[in-house]
């Protein structure tokens, strides 16, 4: 059995990774040993029955003596810990749900229902870097993955609805934190049937602007208001967020050299753990709208086509009947006023499932094979 080391197993995308192996059972075909940062020699969480005690995630010599590692434990960690393995020569299998190694030469961004043959043909050259995509992309890909597998997208624009998960733990708690102030102020006027909704407004306005207001993390108030930029801004307008779409999708179609141009704007709304999607699609060829639906349909397991009408998309194309789950819906699917060749659609994704868990233990699954 390989032995396989798991880093940041006890943090937000770590304990879903660790849901979704035990529910796969993927557990009884590995020989599991759990690292830490904090607590070296702390108990191996009880599901991992017979696991040794938690081993200290910074010794090298302790890693280098596994098959696989996979980190879910941040960029940091991998920046610290990757280069010493390698320097070291352990040749295992790295997989790992950060961002830092993800654009370097010899590393595979993985989404597997998507890039299996970009995956296959790094592992019959014996590539060992395995790294997760970034959330929004992933969930796009898994979305249209059809159309870009028919070679029907000559350029995309992607307007991003991201949720508080993205941003961590905290930013999750900070944000119902929020959430509830912005009740809290407003309680007895919403109590009385005959209070003013412009008092009720003002009350609101005043509080996601008062300085006691929580922002400790989003620095700014999400209840009640959006951001309008994710992550950091790279001084040319764009924000690295939006960088992303471009770099990431075409590594993951490993078509660097004549990339499809993907862009827009990334913006971090009030939802819990599922990221959102507008996109426009300009199409390399006039497609029937029905053929698209079917291209869209095939491609995978997941990925489910809601019919483009009110009643059907208010139920399934939301943050709320997506959440927890492996679905990837897209719906919204019409031609747009601009001609036949522009496509607008809409889609929804777990952004802790698909967007980062799951990629890394179906890679595992690769490996075991
Ligand atoms: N958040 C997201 O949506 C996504 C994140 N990623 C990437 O995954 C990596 C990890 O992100 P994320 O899971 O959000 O990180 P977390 O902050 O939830 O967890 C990271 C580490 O923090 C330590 N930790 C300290 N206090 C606690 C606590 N109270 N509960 C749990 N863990 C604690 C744990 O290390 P220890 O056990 O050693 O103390 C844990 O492994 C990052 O590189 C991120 O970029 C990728 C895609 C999406
Ligand atoms: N930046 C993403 C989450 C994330 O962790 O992305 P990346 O893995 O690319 O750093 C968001 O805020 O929603």
């Amino acid at each position: 059995m390989k032995r396989v080391g798991l880093v940041g197993w006890r943090g937000m995308v770590g304990s879903v990774l660790m849901q979704r192996m035990r529910e796969e059972n993927d557990f009884a075909l590995i020989e599991p040993v759990f690292f830490t940062t904090s607590n070296p020699g702390g108990k191996a969480p009880e599901f991992a029955v017979g696991a040794p005690p938690l081993k200290d995630a910074k010794n090298i010599d302790e890693l280098k003596k596994l098959d696989i590692i996979i980190s879910c434990q941040g960029g940091d960690y991998t920046n610290d810990v990757f280069p010493k393995l390698r320097e070291g020569g352990w040749k295992g299998h790295w997989i790992d749900a950060a961002s830092s190694l993800r654009m370097k030469d010899d590393t595979v961004i993985i989404l597997d229902p998507v890039n299996l043959d970009v995956i296959e043909a790094s592992l019959a050259r014996g590539g060992r870097n395995w790294i997760g995509g970034n959330c929004t992309v992933s969930l796009m890909m898994m979305a249209l993955g059809g159309l870009f597998k028919a070679g029907l997208i000559e350029w995309m624009t992607s307007m991003t609805y991201q949720a508080a998960s993205g941003a961590g733990a905290q930013n999750m708690r900070e944000l119902l934190t929020q959430m509830g102030e912005t009740h809290r102020v407003v309680k007895n006027l919403l109590d009385d049937p005959a209070s003013a909704i412009l008092d009720i407004d003002r009350e609101v306005a005043g509080i996601l602007r008062d300085e006691s207001f929580p922002t400790a993390n989003f620095g700014v108030p999400l209840a009640g208001s959006l951001i309008p930029w994710i992550d950091k801004d790279l001084g040319n307008g764009q924000s690295r967020e939006e960088w992303k779409g471009q770099a990431e999708t075409n590594k993951i179609l490993g078509r660097t050299a004549t990339p499809i141009p993907v862009d827009g704007l990334c913006v971090r709304i009030g939802a819990m753990r599922c990221h959102s999607q507008a996109l426009t699609i300009k199409l390399t060829r006039d497609v029937p709208l029905d053929e698209i639906n079917g291209i869209l349909a095939a491609h995978n397991d997941w990925v489910k086509v809601v019919p483009n009408q009110r009643e059907v998309t208010l139920k399934e194309l939301t943050p709320t009947a997506v959440t927890g789950t492996l679905s990837v819906p897209v719906g919204r699917l019409r031609k747009l006023g601009m001609g036949p060749q522009y496509l607008s659609a809409f889609t929804v994704g777990d952004q802790l499932l698909w967007g980062a868990a799951e990629p890394l233990r179906r890679m595992l699954r690769l490996l075991l094979r």
